[in-house]
C-alpha cells in the first residue's frame, strides 16, 4: 500500500503566511499600518502554536485584515514568488506522485488553489478554508462550517478522508503534528526552511530544514542527491559573520568557532566535517587529515596557505581555497601608517606622554617624502604599497625573484643587497614559502643602512629575530614595525616577545589583513568558492588541485571522480559507464602530476550499482555525485 504526503501551505510550500502578505496589501497607506500587521502575526503565531482557537485567530485576522475579492489576484501573483526554495526546485516529485499528494492548511483555497496546481496538486485534494464575501467583493468572514476553521481542525480533516497506507505529515506548525499525536498520520515532518517552530520540531519524528532532506529520508526522487544540510561545515578563527550566512543561506549546517584549534581538538572535531574554514593560525597535518574522514574542502579565508599541508591534502583528494587579493588593501594602509609613525618616533612620543612626559623635539623625526622606501617582496601587496607610497613622494626601490614589471617609477634591484644599501625603510612583503625562514638574518641586517627601518608584515619565521634585537639594541636600526612572529598565539590571551619593550618598535598582532572591509570581502570569496565546488563540482581558483571551470548541468547527474594520476584510468571509468549504457553528456579532465578529476555529466536515471563500480576503480581517491 502507497504513502500519502499531507503538506501544509503556509510557511512550508510558500515562505510566507499569506494572511501576512494580504495585510500588507491591504493595508497600504494607512498609519496604523504597522500596528496592525504586527497584531496579525501575533495573532497568526498564537493559532499556529494552538495557544489560542483557531477560529478566533481567524475571525480577529479577517476583521483586521479589510480584504476585497480584488486583493487576491496580486497576493496570488505575490505568493508565487514566494514558494519556498526547495520545493521549487523539486517539482518533479509533486508531479511524479501527484495522485498521493494533500494539502490541508487552514489557509484559504482562494489563494492555495491556484499556486499549487502549479505543482500538479488538483483543487479537490486541497482541503483548506473559503472566504465569504459580501455584495461589494469585501471579504467578510469565512465558511464556519468548514472544520479547518476549527481548533484542531485538520484532525477531523484528515479522519473525513480515511486515507490509506502510511500517512506522513510535512508542516511547520504545531497544527500539523496534532494530526500525528492524534494517530491518524503515521509520521510527521517538522519543515523549518522558512521558520523554526520549536514546539513543532520537538515533536517532530524528523525535522526537515527542506524538502532535499524529506525527500532524502525517504529515497524519493530529488534534485540533490544529498540534501544540503546534511553538509557540515565547521569555520574556525572568528571569519566575518557574513561567511556564516552565505554559507548557510546555501542550505549548508554551519558551525562557528571563534578561535583557533590545537591539532588534538581538529582530530576530535573534523570528523563528519565536510568543509573547513580556516585563518592563519590553524595547522592542517597528515594526522588532521588522516582523521578527517569527509572532509571535501578547506577554505583559507586568508592568503597564506603554508599552515595546511597542500600536498596531503591532494591526496586526500580535498581540494583547498584562499582569498588571495581581499585583504591586500589593507595590509598595505597599515605599512603605510608605520613607515610615518616610524620617521616621526610617534611610538616613544606617545609612550613618554602616556607617562606623563612632556618632550617635545624634533630630533630624529623625518618627512617620508623624498625617503627611499625598499620593498621585498613585488606581489599583491607589495606593487600596492609602492603605487601609495610613490603617491606620498616616496622613491621607491623593489627586490623580487620573479621578473615584476616595475609600477610607477619604482627601480628594480638586481639583488637584495642592492636594495638593503639604499633603503631608509625596508618593508617585506614576500609570501610564506617555508624556504623564506630567516630571509633577513645577520649579514642582511649588516646591509642595511644605519638609522634605517624594517617593516615586517608577512610571516614572523623571514626575519632573524634575535639578530634584529641586536641591530635594535645597537641603534643600528632606528625601529621595526612587527605585525607577525615566529610563534603567535592561538587565541587571545598572553603573548611574549624579544621585540618587546624596545624603543621604536611597534608591535601589532597580526592585524594587518584585519579590518571590517578585508573580512568582509573574505567572507564572500571563500564562500563563493567553497559553493561552486560543492555545488557544481569547479575547482577554478584552487590552490592544490587541478583547475576547472564547468558549464551548469541542466537535467543530469554529475559524477566526480578524483585519482591518482597513473594512466588508464579515463578508460576504466568510461568502461564502467559503458557497462551500464549509460549515455555520457558531457566529460572533462584535468590533471597535474599527482591527481586527475573528471567529471561526467550523464542522462537522468541509473542504476546505483555504477556508483559502487567507479568507487571501486583501482586509484579512486574520491568520488561524488551532484544532482
Ligand atoms: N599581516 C597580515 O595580516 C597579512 C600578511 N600577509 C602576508 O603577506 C605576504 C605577501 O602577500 P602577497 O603580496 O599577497 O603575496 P604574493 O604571492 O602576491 O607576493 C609575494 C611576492 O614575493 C616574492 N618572493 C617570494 N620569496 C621571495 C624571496 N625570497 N625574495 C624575493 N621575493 C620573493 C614572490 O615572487 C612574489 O612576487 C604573504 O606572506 C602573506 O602571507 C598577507 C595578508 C595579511
Ligand atoms: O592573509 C594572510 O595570510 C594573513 O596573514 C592574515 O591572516 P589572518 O586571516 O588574520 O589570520
Amino acid at each position: 500500500m502507497g504513502r500519502k504526503y499531507v503538506f501544509d501551505f503556509d510557511s512550508t510550500l510558500t515562505q510566507v503566511e499569506a494572511l501576512d502578505v494580504l495585510a500588507e496589501m491591504t493595508l497600504q497607506g494607512r498609519i496604523d499600518r504597522d500596528d496592525v500587521i504586527a497584531q496579525i502575526q501575533e495573532i497568526t503565531n498564537l493559532g499556529i502554536d494552538g495557544d489560542i482557537s483557531f477560529t478566533q485567530s481567524l475571525e480577529s485576522r479577517i476583521k483586521l485584515l479589510k480584504a476585497h475579492k480584488e486583493h487576491l489576484k496580486p497576493l496570488v501573483e505575490e505568493l508565487r514568488q514566494k514558494i519556498s526554495k526547495s520545493i521549487a526546485s523539486n517539482k518533479e516529485f509533486f508531479q511524479k506522485f501527484s495522485d498521493d499528494i494533500y494539502v490541508i492548511s487552514c489557509g484559504f483555497k482562494e489563494f492555495i488553489d491556484p499556486i499549487v496546481a502549479e505543482y500538479d496538486i488538483p483543487s479537490e485534494r486541497v482541503y483548506a478554508n473559503t472566504f465569504k464575501f459580501d455584495e461589494e467583493g469585501n471579504i467578510v468572514g469565512f465558511d464556519e462550517t468548514n472544520v479547518l476553521a476549527t481548533h484542531n481542525g485538520k484532525i477531523e480533516c484528515l479522519k473525513m478522508l480515511d486515507l490509506e497506507g502510511e500517512v506522513q505529515v510535512i508542516g511547520d506548525g504545531y497544527s500539523d503534528y496534532v494530526m500525528r499525536e492524534a494517530g491518524i498520520a503515521h509520521k510527521f515532518f517538522a519543515y523549518t526552511e522558512n521558520v523554526h517552530r520549536e514546539k513543532a520540531a520537538s515533536n517532530a519524528d524528523h525535522v526537515a530544514p527542506n524538502l532535499d532532506e524529506f525527500l532524502f529520508v525517504n529515497d524519493l526522487p530529488r534534485n540533490l542527491s544529498y540534501p544540503k544540510n546534511r553538509i557540515k561545515i565547521l569555520l574556525l578563527e572568528n571569519v566575518h559573520p557574513v561567511a556564516f550566512d552565505n554559507l548557510s543561506e546555501d542550505g549548508f549546517s554551519v558551525e562557528l568557532v571563534d578561535r583557533s584549534l590545537s591539532e588534538d581538538e581538529l582530530i576530535e572535531r573534523i570528523k563528519g566535517v565536510h568543509v573547513l574554514g580556516i585563518r592563519s593560525k590553524t595547522q592542517i597535518t597528515p594526522k588532521v587529515l588522516d582523521a578527517a574522514n569527509k572532509l571535501l574542502v578547506i577554505g583559507a579565508f586568508c592568503i597564506g596557505t603554508t599552515q595546511i599541508d597542500l600536498d596531503s591534502c591532494k591526496k586526500h583528494g580535498i581540494v583547498v581555497f584562499n582569498a588571495p587579493y581581499s585583504n591586500t588593501r589593507s595590509v598595505v594602509e597599515l605599512a603605510l601608517g608605520q613607515i610615518i609613525m616610524l620617521m616621526r618616533f610617534i611610538f616613544p612620543r606617545n609612550k613618554e606622554l602616556h607617562s606623563g612626559i612632556w618632550n617635545k623635539t624634533a630630533s630624529n623625526s623625518h618627512e617620508v617624502r623624498g625617503k627611499n622606501l625598499g620593498i621585498v617582496g613585488y606581489g599583491n601587496i607589495g606593487k600596492q604599497l609602492s603605487v601609495l607610497a610613490e603617491a606620498m613622494g616616496m622613491r621607491v626601490y623593489y627586490y623580487d625573484i620573479e621578473d615584476r614589471l616595475a609600477l610607477g617609477n619604482a627601480v628594480k634591484c638586481d639583488t637584495l643587497e642592492d636594495l638593503l644599501n639604499v633603503s631608509d625603510v625596508v618593508s617585506l612583503h614576500i609570501d610564506d614559502n617555508p624556504a623564506n625562514k630567516n630571509f633577513i638574518g645577520e649579514r642582511e641586517l649588516a646591509q642595511m643602512r644605519k638609522g634605517a627601518f624594517l617593516i615586517n608584515l608577512s610571516r614572523g619565521f623571514v626575519v632573524d629575530i634575535p639578530h634584529l634585537v641586536e641591530a635594535l639594541k645597537t641603534k643600528k636600526l632606528a625601529g621595526a614595525a612587527f605585525d607577525v612572529y615566529p610563534k603567535e598565539p592561538r587565541k587571545n590571551g598572553r603573548f611574549e616577545s624579544e621585540l618587546q619593550q624596545l624603543d621604536n618598535v611597534i608591535l601589532t598582532p597580526h592585524i594587518g589583513g584585519s579590518t571590517e572591509e578585508a573580512q568582509r570581502d573574505i567572507a564572500d570569496f571563500v564562500p563563493n568558492k567553497i559553493m561552486a565546488y560543492i555545488n557544481s563540482g569547479n575547482t577554478v581558483d584552487a590552490v592544490n588541485f587541478p583547475n576547472i571551470r564547468l558549464p551548469k548541468q541542466v537535467n543530469a547527474h554529475r559524477f566526480l571522480h578524483i585519482h591518482e594520476n597513473v594512466p588508464g584510468i579515463m578508460a576504466r571509468i568510461n568502461e564502467v559507464l559503458a557497462q551500464y549504457d549509460m549515455n555520457i553528456i558531457g566529460q572533462y579532465l584535468s590533471t597535474d602530476s599527482d591527481v586527475g578529476y573528471v567529471i561526467t555529466d550523464l542522462d537522468k536515471d541509473y542504476n546505483k550499482q555504477v556508483i559502487k563500480d567507479l568507487k571501486r576503480i583501482e586509484h579512486t581517491i574520491k568520488f561524488r555525485v551532484l544532482y
